[in-house]
């Protein structure tokens, strides 16, 4: 797969594929609280320890009654209200039942209060006022009443080992009453940034030099996933220096990016680097942006160089790393699926006479996808302006109405 060639260019789809056939889960584990569970993914199965709910409750604000006992009128003898322990209460009176509280034993029905008859009966021996519940007739045995175990049965699975768990699982483990989960571990991931052009944030800006916005930019993407920053190094075009630091770092770390050095200039010295290692991989792809992409394995750690155009850096990262980072932290779904959505103009094809991908970042508006014509690898104020990115094919000529495959951010 290296490539010896300068002007063979590869094609995306084998090259991501290959490079993901190199990517394995990572084995070590921890348990994690539940407030810090979000973005993690599960490495073993959480099964419910507990039904729910954990008897059979009212679903309703209403009256309980026993369904077979189909006597004319039942007397209500009591309350009760979610939270109540249950006492014995016979089966041929009703009561009144709130949402959520728990049915007694042999009572199986409940009427909403607002379907319900009452009759209220006057006795004046007794000084005492009873009401009686009419025997509902439009409904049938069981209602509003939920079953032990019917929103979650004990020992089922509720989420699968590989699942990342979202914002949205939190309430349902919480609800097991679980305070934590074993998950993968996070990745450890370097950031290497070189050029002798770099600027930190914060130093006076100067003639010739660039801001080093790469390192903020990828390391924010990290923050998406479930991976650790351990360092973000930022060293000038000097190879030993660049050795040594990828070497100390490789140690540590369970992927390392670097960030620029990445083609053919007589500084840009990635490649070199890279080809010293294990196994390592360089391509030309048949792609704009993110043409050059460099591919290494030192025992455990994977290292991936991404181009120094922002642009680039970003869509390489999109197109290469996130998926990677995915399988690595265990999670089983870890492909970033495009949809298919309807294009809201023609596009002037900027690639008919080539045999080059074309990545356009796009906005999504509600008449369709809307492309950004614009291909520079330079222009990061794209990127702010678009929701995701399209795939143009060599030579397709595309129109308005036409399907296109569509990845959001
Ligand atoms: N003879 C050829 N030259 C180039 C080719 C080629 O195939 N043959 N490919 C071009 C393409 S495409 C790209 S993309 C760039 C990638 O080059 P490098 O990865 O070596 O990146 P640099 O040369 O280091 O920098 C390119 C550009 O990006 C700026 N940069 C770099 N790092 C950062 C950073 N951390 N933050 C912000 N900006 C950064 C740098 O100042 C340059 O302007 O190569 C083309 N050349
Ligand atoms: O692909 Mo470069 O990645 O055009 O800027």
């Amino acid at each position: 797969m290296l490539q010896k060639n300068p002007h063979f260019l590869s094609d995306y789809q084998a090259v991501h594929d290959f490079v993901l056939c190199q990517v394995t889960a990572l084995k070590a584990t921890e348990s994690v609280y539940l407030h810090d569970l979000v973005g993690r993914v599960l490495a073993e199965d959480i099964i419910a320890p507990i039904n729910i709910p954990s008897s059979a409750q009212s679903a309703m604000d209403g009256f309980a009654f026993r369904f077979d006992n189909r006597q004319e009128s039942f007397e209500i003898v009591d309350t009760i209200y979610a939270g109540d322990q249950t006492k014995p209460v016979k089966t041929d009176k009703a009561l009144r039942i709130m949402t959520g509280a728990c049915l007694p034993e042999g009572f199986d029905t409940v009427v909403p209060f607002e379907q319900a008859m009452i009759k209220s009966q006057n006795h004046i021996k007794a000084d005492k006022l009873s009401e009686h519940l009419l025997l509902p007739t439009h409904i049938s045995q069981g209602r509003h009443v939920k079953q032990v175990g019917d929103d979650v049965l004990q020992g089922s699975v509720v989420l699968q080992k590989g699942h990342q768990i979202g914002a949205k699982d939190i309430g349902l483990i919480a609800s097991l009453g679980v305070d934590s989960a074993v998950v993968v571990k996070k990745i450890g991931l370097v950031i290497l940034a070189s050029g002798n052009e770099l600027l930190q944030v914060g130093e006076v800006a100067k003639q010739g030099m660039t801001y080093d916005s790469n390192s903020y930019q990828i390391a924010a993407l990290c923050q998406e996933l479930p991976v650790e920053v351990l360092a973000i190094v930022r060293l000038t075009d000097d190879l030993s220096a660049i050795r040594q630091s990828l070497k100390r770092w490789m140690a540590q770390a369970d992927v390392i990016l670097t960030l620029g050095g990445a083609s053919m200039g007589h500084k840009d010295c990635i490649k070199q680097v890279f080809a010293e290692l294990q196994d390592a991989w360089s391509w030309k792809l048949a792609m704009k942006p993110a043409k050059p992409f460099s591919f290494a394995r030192q025992q455990q750690t994977l290292l991936f160089a991404l181009p120094g155009n922002p642009l680039a850096a970003f869509m390489s990262f999109k197109l290469f790393v996130v998926e990677s980072l995915l399988k690595m932290s265990g999670k089983t779904a870890w492909r970033q699926k495009s949809r298919p959505e309807k294009l809201q103009v023609d596009i002037a094809q900027p690639n008919q006479a080539t045999d080059k991908t074309i990545w356009l970042q796009a906005i999504k508006t509600e008449h369709g996808i809307k492309p950004i014509m614009q291909t520079s690898s330079s222009r990061m104020q794209i990127l702010s302006q678009a929701s995701g990115f399209i795939r143009l094919k060599p030579g397709c000529v595309y129109q308005a109405g036409d399907i296109i495959e569509y990845w959001e951010y």
